[in-house]
């Protein structure tokens, strides 16, 4: 029985922040509204100069859910409003679904090609999921980080393991759906699998809840906006952390900052009247 709670009813590849053509320069995205007209927005949290250097340094998301959780959507939605966070997309074995398009949803590419680029280093991490293989890209990874870049992975429990093991600095986010119910209702709303395939998924997700303890963050996708704003502070407390801004403010930012002398007359130092 479809229940009703389900405030976004949308189709993966039908969501509405896929229908807008979507263009990032110089840290504003830009987007095409119905109409023609373009719209220019800032980032919601783009990284500050100081003394001439970017303070963050491009970090990697790897972020990973049950199916149907929705970290596909989560996560388009954040790199469509972030000019300075690149989704990774994907290579693929799977049939493409209705709409899903190569390049942008995945790149399609036959299990030969696949073992191929496997054997010739091409993926950071490749796993088996429902009986199709995916794989991260290695490359897509370094050209985005050579840009300045953020990089947002959506990938299986498998392929987080993978990347924890390899000892690649990464933070983990799990996405929780608010219950199994309207998991299912997701599955059933996207309409793009098979009743075979979605009942698979489904079989699996009681065990996979569990790895909710090997991620560095959860979120409960339950409004999306609110999911977006929570994977959004993560990212940007995670740019935040002391640790990570230790050798920035260490060797850039003490060295000028103590080497400026103070002004002859700031204001602040004037004499009272
Ligand atoms: N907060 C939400 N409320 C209602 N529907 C949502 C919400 N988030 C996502 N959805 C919808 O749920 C469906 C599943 O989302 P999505 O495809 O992003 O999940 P996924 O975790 O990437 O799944 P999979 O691993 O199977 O690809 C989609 O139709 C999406 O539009
Ligand atoms: N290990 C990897 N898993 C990946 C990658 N890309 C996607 N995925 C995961 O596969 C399942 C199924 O995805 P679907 O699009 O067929 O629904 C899901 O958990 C994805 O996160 C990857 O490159 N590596």
């Amino acid at each position: 029985m479809i229940r009703t709670e389900i405030r976004i009813e949308h189709s993966k590849t039908s969501h509405p922040c896929k229908q807008e053509a979507v263009s990032k320069t110089d840290g504003v995205s830009s987007m095409t509204l119905p109409g023609g007209k373009t719209m220019r927005s800032p980032d919601p949290a783009p990284s500050p100069t100081i003394y001439g250097k970017r303070l963050y340094t491009p970090l990697l998301f790897v972020v990973s859910a049950p199916s149907g959780a929705g970290k596909t959507s989560l996560c388009k939605e954040i790199a469509r409003k972030s000019s300075w966070i690149h989704y990774s997309v994907s290579y693929t074995t799977r049939s493409p679904r209705p709409g899903e398009q190569n390049g942008i949803d995945y790149t399609f590419v036959t299990k030969d090609q696949f073992q191929e680029m496997q054997a010739n280093n091409h993926f950071i991490e490749s796993a088996e999921v429902y009986g199709n293989f995916y794989g991260t890209s290695l490359r897509t990874i370094e050209d985005s980080f050579s840009k300045g870049l953020d990089v947002l992975v959506d990938i299986d429990i498998q392929g987080a393991q993978k990347i924890r093991q390899s000892g690649i600095d990464n933070t983990s986010i799990y996405i929780l759906p608010p219950s199994y119910a309207v998991l299912q209702e997701r599955l059933a709303l996207r309409g793009q699998d098979s009743l075979e395939t979605v009942r698979k998924r489904l079989e699996r997700v009681r065990q996979e809840i569990y790895a909710y303890q090997e991620y560095d963050y959860l979120i409960f996708n339950v409004d999306f906006q609110q999911a977006v704003n929570d994977l959004q502070s993560i990212i940007v407390s995670e740019h935040l952390r002391r640790q990570r801004l230790s050798s920035f403010v260490k060797d850039h930012f003490i060295e000028h900052f103590s080497g400026e002398t103070i002004k002859s007359h700031p204001f602040s130092l004037r004499e009272a009247p």
